[in-house]
């Protein structure tokens, strides 16, 4: 391909992204989060898409770095930071989808007690980072086989943090694997914790709470802890793009 039918093709996939995130009921996903603490946008990304992201993990160029996860007793499998500039879905996906977060963000910090605003557009929270010295990209692609799982964890890379993130499943269950099933679990102050095994299929994306998030109880709101994991691997290949929102230090 030429570079000019390059070009014309990415701007082309680029506004197709941006259209299409606009199209998903937004309004549900708002009340989704605010009730279960995540949400599920079915066929966010296309099958040829899934492909495509899943057929970037051997190509090291595009990656600052890749996780063994064994060797850190975070689990096992690995995963990949990507480098900037971002593939054109990722980027497109991670600014089309900031702005419909931002409110929800900002309305549970003013629930909460916490003090912290965040802009209107991703560009200014990612300058909010950068300044901050959180230069590091966070979009990563992970990737695992038989046996492979991710222990329950938050995605904290600093002081600044957007408090809703997104994974994407780019395989398809018991087509390409068995179980890795996506696990969040909500730990609530003086109670027992809550586990939510959320179904996804190829394509599908969940928007979830990064580390806490308010929940109204009968004597006004509480804060309570989330993590998330991936469940062991029965078979096959799995892989996920996971959608961070702020950069890293
Ligand atoms: O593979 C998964 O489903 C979880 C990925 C993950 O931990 C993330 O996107 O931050
Ligand atoms: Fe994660």
């Amino acid at each position: 391909m030429n570079r000019m039918a390059k070009e014309a093709r990415e701007t082309q996939s680029l506004s197709y992204i941006t259209d299409r995130v606009k199209g998903f009921d937004w309004g549900q996903v708002s009340d989704d989060l605010d009730t279960q603490g995540c949400a599920v946008i079915k066929k966010l990304v296309t099958p040829e898409e899934c492909d495509t992201l899943a057929g970037l993990y051997p190509k090291d160029e595009i990656f600052r770095s890749r996780v063994v996860m064994e060797r850190h007793g975070f689990g096992r499998g690995e995963y990949k930071y990507f480098s900037y500039p971002l593939p054109v879905v990722i980027s497109e996906l991670r600014t089309s989808i900031y702005p419909r977060l931002a409110p929800i963000a900002n309305r549970w910090n003013e629930a909460m007690g916490v003090p912290v605003r965040y802009p209107e557009i991703h560009v200014d929270f990612i300058k909010r980072c950068h300044d901050a010295g959180q230069l590091r990209p966070t979009p990563l692609l992970l990737q695992y086989g038989p046996g492979d799982y991710n222990c329950l964890h938050q995605d904290l890379y600093g002081e600044h943090v957007f408090p809703i993130q997104l994974t994407i499943l780019l395989s398809e269950p018991a087509r390409n694997f068995t179980g890795g099933e996506f696990v969040l679990t909500e730990q609530r102050p003086r109670m027992q914790s809550r586990v939510e095994v959320v179904p996804l299929r190829q394509g599908d994306g969940v928007l979830f709470a990064v580390h806490h998030r308010p929940v109204q109880g009968t004597r006004g709101v509480y804060r309570v802890n989330l993590r998330h994991g991936v469940s062991r691997l029965r078979s096959g290949h799995r892989h996920t793009l996971g959608i961070i929102f702020h950069d890293a230090n």
